[in-house]
């Protein structure tokens, strides 16, 4: 490990303690033999040394958006609403406040379309999806979570329901148990359905909602349109994964209120 790495994780560890942070997310190489008291949270894959160069604004701009992508993962697949983190980059440590994402994401204001551990889970398989793809390669689908009869109303089953018939502790998205057919089926045409509290109705199911009147950032295609246009017409939460790109995008009411890069991953 670099020195100067070193030197900045032990000074976020010191930081931490003085500010009674939760985590440290970092941004410099994982290095496993450093002992600090803080839990740390690597970020892979990220290269920040090519900003080396840059000027201050720019690394600025580049610390607040990969700090703010980062805090929407953790609080996903940490559950954490509110605290203080640190994070370290090889040029800066940024205190940061959890709650200031808020304005991203908020997960708790959809309690009322959909229960918020449901949700949660949701969205830590889609990231897992986005990630690992199946046999190499890349995976799109989405998962449509809210009023099931008002789902179904505005779907058709596109193939065989591989749910069909079965009972609820198999097609509840809650148990980690079930996520590996999930991540199966994904590979189906068509999308999930699921009802508020996270029950899978249906996978292989086609999106009739038109997407017609319904505007997204362009170069999003069908899946990602259809997604839309059903939490336009039925109150329900869209979770997409891309096949190209590996983003997971959220929709509700018709827009898009969040998007979770794949590059910024989190190793808890
Ligand atoms: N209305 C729909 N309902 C369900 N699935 C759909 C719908 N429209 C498209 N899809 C699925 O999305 C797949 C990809 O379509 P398309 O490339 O147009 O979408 P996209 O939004 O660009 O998604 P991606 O970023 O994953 O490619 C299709 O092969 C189909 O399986």
């Amino acid at each position: 490990m670099k020195e100067k790495d070193r030197t900045l994780l032990l000074a976020a560890d010191e930081l931490a303690r003085t500010v009674n942070a939760l985590a440290i997310i970092s941004f410099v190489n994982k290095n496993n033999d450093i002992a600090l008291e803080t839990p740390v949270i690597w970020v892979r894959d990220i290269q920040p040394e090519i900003l080396r160069d840059h000027t201050m604004v720019t690394l600025v701009d580049y610390c607040s958006n990969h700090i703010i992508d980062a805090v929407v993962q953790y609080k996903i697949l940490t559950k954490t609403q509110s605290g203080t983190v640190v994070a370290v980059f090889p040029y800066a440590l940024l205190i940061y406040d959890i709650e200031d994402t808020n304005d991203q994401f908020n997960i708790e204001q959809y309690a009322e379309i959909a229960d918020i551990d449901a949700l949660h889970a949701v969205l830590s398989l889609a990231i897992e999806i986005s990630r690992e793809g199946r046999e190499g390669r890349a995976v799109g689908t989405a998962f449509i979570m809210g009023d099931i009869e008002e789902l179904k109303r505005w779907s058709h089953q596109g193939v065989l329901n591989p749910y069909e018939g079965h009972s609820e502790s198999v097609r509840d998205v809650r148990i980690k148990e079930n996520w590996e057919s999930v991540k199966e089926f994904a590979q189906l045409d068509g999308v999930f359905i699921l009802d508020k509290n996270g029950i899978i109705a249906a996978s292989g199911r086609y999106l009739d909602a038109d997407g017609r009147d319904v505007k997204l950032q362009s170069g999003l295609g069908g899946r990602h349109l259809a997604t839309a246009a059903i939490t336009k017409v039925a109150p329900a939460i869209g979770v997409t994964v891309s096949e190209s790109g590996g983003i997971v995008r959220v929709f509700v009411g018709g827009n898009a209120v969040a998007q979770i890069r794949n590059d910024v991953r989190l190793s808890l």
